[in-house]
């Protein structure tokens, strides 16, 4: 019989972009250390990594979140691009007017989230609770916190020699957001607590297809490709791009290896979604092995712009540079 999966493919936004499916492993299959070491994604089942989070809904966060503010994005449109606020003065062209923020940022409290969602209208403003978990939030949420799995995803960052936990991200989304796809420079426990995201996910070797924004941009490691009206003139690799998609639910846990692309949706007609990701910075790099791995070349690019600007202070500049040393001699 159709497996029971909590949501009909009508609630997922179309792309053109072929996608072939991320595999889905329990906890205990040796195939999951395998693909983790190898940095592939994978949808672990049955880890309970965040079990102690499971009964968490607006009505258990509102009690127990105590009165902090929350960080709360807000957006005219469904899309929730993140832009990297210290780097808006930095923007090239006439001015930083040239920049324009896609969201902006209020400090909320829970129970207003909560109302705001609750009685929200087609027209209005959509949200996007994201939070950094710290220690300000109210006592039962540092229990549900404590009482996580850590033994599971320490054993995996110690077997994985990855870096120290930078931070927990509570997510809690309204049904149908989108958070473009980007890459991040660490490696990434993504769990589902509540309702279903659907995660597409591209290997940091097609980088020439996504075309990011330049490092020193507000927009630094996201694409500049709209996925719902590609500009193939502009972007003309694009059509190269192949995906892996995930759609997670409540207690999956994907594991989104560093430097990896990923676009992430809450489905449409879903509900709100709560997800609790696990950041961990990079390992030492270790013996260099020839030939470089995808991510390496993206490192050593970022490291390339960085750099330039730096050298030539004017970032108009490193366009024209770059095409001198490369065009008619390395082309
Ligand atoms: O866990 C991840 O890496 C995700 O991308 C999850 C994503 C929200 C992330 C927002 C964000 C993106 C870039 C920098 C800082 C914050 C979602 O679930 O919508
Ligand atoms: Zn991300």
């Amino acid at each position: 019989m159709a497996q029971k999966r909590g949501y009909d493919p009508s609630q997922l936004r179309k792309y053109d972009i072929p996608l072939e499916e991320i595999p889905r492993l329990h906890a205990s299959d040796p195939r999951v250390d395998e693909l983790i070491s190898e940095n592939k994604p994978v949808v672990i089942t049955g880890t309970d990594l965040v079990s102690s989070a499971m009964l968490w809904d607006l009505e258990y966060l509102e009690r127990n979140m105590g009165n902090g503010d929350y960080t709360v994005f807000l957006s005219r449109n469904k899309n929730f691009k993140y832009f990297d606020d210290k780097k808006i003065s930095q923007v090239a062209g006439e001015s930083k007017a040239e920049f324009t923020p896609p969201t902006r940022r209020v400090d909320m409290k829970l129970p207003e989230f909560s109302q705001r969602l609750k009685q929200w209208k087609r027209g209005e403003e959509r949200m996007y609770l994201q939070q950094a978990l710290n220690n300000t939030v109210g006592p039962s949420i540092v229990q549900d916190f404590l009482n996580f799995r850590w033994e599971w995803t320490n054993a995996k960052q110690k077997a994985n020699n990855w870096g120290p936990l930078t931070s927990n991200l509570l997510l809690i989304s309204m049904e149908g957001n989108v958070t473009p796809c980007h890459y991040d420079e660490q490696q990434n426990f993504f769990a589902e607590v509540r309702g279903y995201k659907r995660c597409i996910l591209f290997p940091p070797e097609q980088f020439e297809c996504f075309y990011p924004y330049p490092v020193y941009h507000p927009h630094d490691r996201q694409t500049q490709v709209d996925f719902d009206r590609p500009d193939y003139n502009r972007f003309p690799k694009f059509r190269e791009a192949r995906g892996q998609e995930a759609v997670v639910g409540p207690g999956d846990v994907l594991y989104i290896p560093i430097y990896w692309w990923h676009h992430i949706e809450s489905i449409m007609r879903g509900g709100y979604t709560i997800s609790i990701n696990f950041w961990y910075k990079a390992g030492p790099t270790g013996q260099i092995v020839y030939p470089l791995q995808g991510h390496q070349k993206v490192a050593i690019m970022r490291n390339v712009e960085k750099m330039l600007v730096e050298a030539l202070q004017d970032p108009q500049e490193l366009g024209p540079l770059l095409r001198a040393l490369v065009l008619g001699r390395y082309t």
